[in-house]
């Protein structure tokens, strides 16, 4: 690869990547013949740089949280011609870099990224937005409306699940309608997580195995968001294992490229952390649609 642009968010992560920036040009200019460096001064900067640029680079680096990172990733999907993707962690989670197994400390991040081990990943789809790590309604976009800064700053993920204890003593339930060939279902819930990456809120809680590369969805839809499976997400985070629910009526989980979701009344849809719809939706995989750069998968 010789082309390469790295757009920075620089006010990410309380400017994480920003104080390092001379060294990461400088490592950058090293390795590989034309670096372009893009600092962003707004929302809507790296979906413009994107658009104008990516089809004639190699390989494309989004460095800063999540949120960068998400409107990066939503205009290079849809392009024809795709320059490879990494992603240089700068914010509080930064989920999909965790499931790829790149490092959380910037230069040590970077040499991974020099070293150019790729794969194709799947992306997730609905409504011409994409997503990278999970879709959800009920509580899970609850706990992102609710969480207020100030607790996001002091407490970084943590926060994330203390938000969901509170609110699992709230009543939250909706009618939801699920379509999808593996499963029908018509009844009331309280959260639906479609998941494709394995981390979310920086934790590798909901889906542990989750497999960036198999073509599906991972799928859990509780019914009621009782304490007891609180406890268990987080057990199931200590022990890297995920509640297998046969025997429990109250959680559902199943594997799907495809689901048509409608709710009553209708639900606000977190995307990747984003809120840009209410449902009904049909959520899709995009199978191995982005080639990335990854670093140490466990
Ligand atoms: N220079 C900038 N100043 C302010 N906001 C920016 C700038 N560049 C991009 N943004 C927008 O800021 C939003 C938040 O960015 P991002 O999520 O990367 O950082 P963060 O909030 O610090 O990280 P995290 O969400 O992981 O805590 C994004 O929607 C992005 O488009």
């Amino acid at each position: 690869m010789k082309k390469v642009a790295l757009i920075i968010n620089p006010q990410a992560g309380k400017c994480k990547l920003e104080k390092e920036l001379d060294k990461i040009e400088s490592r950058l200019t090293k390795a590989f013949a034309k670096v372009t460096i893009y600092q962003t001064g707004q929302e809507g900067d790296g979906k413009r740089f994107v658009e104008q640029h990516a089809e004639e680079i190699d390989l494309l680096i989004a460095g800063g949280g999540d949120g960068t990172v998400f409107e990066i990733m939503n205009a290079l999907v849809p392009l024809e011609n795709r320059p490879v993707f990494a992603i240089l962690p700068g914010g509080t989670c930064n989920d999909f870099s965790r499931t790829l197994g790149i490092s959380q400390k910037p230069l040590e991040a970077l040499e991974q990224i020099i070293m150019q081990k790729c794969m194709h990943v799947d992306i997730g789809s609905y409504h011409k937005h994409y997503f990278l790590n999970f879709w959800g309604i009920g509580i899970i976009s609850k706990v992102a409306e609710e969480m207020d800064d100030a607790n996001k700053q002091l407490l970084g993920r943590i926060s994330y699940y203390l938000n969901t204890s509170k609110l699992v003593f709230q009543d939250k339930a909706f009618s939801l309608k699920i379509r999808s060939e593996e499963l029908h279902y018509d009844e009331k819930a309280e959260l639906l997580v479609v998941g494709n990456g394995s981390y979310l809120g920086g934790i590798q809680s909901f889906f542990p195995h989750a497999d960036v590369q198999d073509g599906k969805f991972d799928v859990l839809i509780v019914k009621e968001a009782k304490l007891k499976y609180l406890k268990k997400w987080l057990e199931a985070k200590i022990q890297d294992d995920y509640p297998e629910n046969e025997k429990d009526d109250d959680i559902i989980y199943f594997r799907t490229s495809k689901l048509e979701v409608s709710a009553s009344p209708e639900q606000n849809i977190d995307c990747d952390g984003e809120f840009l719809d209410k449902t009904p939706a049909i959520v899709e995989v995009l199978p191995k649609h982005l080639k990335m750069i990854y670093g140490e998968i466990q």
